[in-house]
């Protein structure tokens, strides 16, 4: 099935300082259950695909459709994950997660408790009575995923939601995030600066180019690459020869 479209999009910022053509003629599906990345150069307008497939902003031109619905407004069933963390200070680690569900009237006994099942399977019962500035940067990040899943969203938009953690922690949160979605088989849009990330955790990888902002080349990443953790992926032989292949490829999008 389905789960984005975008057909024929276009998006156009008007602004005091003038137009500025964001985005054009942007074509693309991505199956339920797909993992796909965003690159491109710093303003080709990924940033602006995401806002497009929560809601946040409806296209000048075109169609985008979540689960065959055309996009109207933000819907729980698109959940969003940025760099920041935007965890409470005032809450507890527990009190943060029941936030979406509060928002969305939705705090039921079997939500909370499935809130609480996940901070368990993230390895992070113990925090449950700590608040943010007690944790580690990787730590508020899991909370920030439990928090997103806790929606039950059938989307999840990550934008470089690992760009602000060290290596170490960015690999493991990597791994996490990549193993959630396939076994929940939730659809996924990462948008990262980070080539080898998006090869290391995608099922396809978007490369985009600027002024307009398009889709340049999409390219498939081989089953042998996709079948390893993010981790070991990057060990794979192939991984570097199509690395090399799509960096060439970004150097010629600016
Ligand atoms: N709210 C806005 N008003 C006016 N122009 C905007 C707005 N948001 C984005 N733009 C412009 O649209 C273009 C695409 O921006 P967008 O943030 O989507 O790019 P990006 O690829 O995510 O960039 P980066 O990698 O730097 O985060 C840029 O030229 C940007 O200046």
């Amino acid at each position: 099935m389905t789960a984005i479209s975008f057909a024929g999009v276009g998006q156009k910022y008007i602004t005091v300082a003038g137009e500025t053509l964001a985005l054009r003629g942007i074509e693309f599906l991505v199956e339920e259950g797909e993992l796909i990345g965003l690159v491109g150069p710093s303003g080709c307008g990924k940033s602006t695909i995401l806002s497009l497939i929560a809601g946040l902003l409806l296209p000048t031109q075109g169609e985008v459709r979540v689960f065959a619905e055309l996009v109207h407004s933000p819907s729980p069933d698109v959940g969003y994950m940025l760099q920041q963390d935007y965890l409470l200070p005032w809450r507890t680690i527990h009190d943060n997660i029941l936030l979406g569900l509060e928002i969305q009237g939705k705090k039921t006994k079997a939500n909370m408790e499935q809130a609480l099942r996940l901070l368990h399977e993230m390895g992070l019962a113990h925090a449950a009575d700590q608040h943010p500035h007690q944790l580690s940067g990787g730590m508020r990040q899991r909370v920030a995923l439990v928090r997103t899943l806790t929606a039950n969203p059938q989307v999840i938009l990550l934008d470089e939601p690992f760009s602000a953690l060290d290596y170490q922690i960015k690999l493991q949160l990597e791994e996490l995030i990549q193993s959630t979605l396939k076994e929940k088989r939730l659809t996924g849009v990462l948008v990262t600066h980070d080539l080898g990330e998006a090869i290391a955790m995608c099922d396809r990888v978007f490369v985009m180019s600027k002024n307009p902002g398009t889709i340049k080349s999409v390219y498939p990443i081989p089953e042998e690459i996709r079948d390893l953790s993010p981790f070991a992926a990057r060990e794979h032989p192939e991984f570097h020869a199509l690395f090399r292949q799509v960096w060439r490829d970004l150097q010629d999008a600016d």
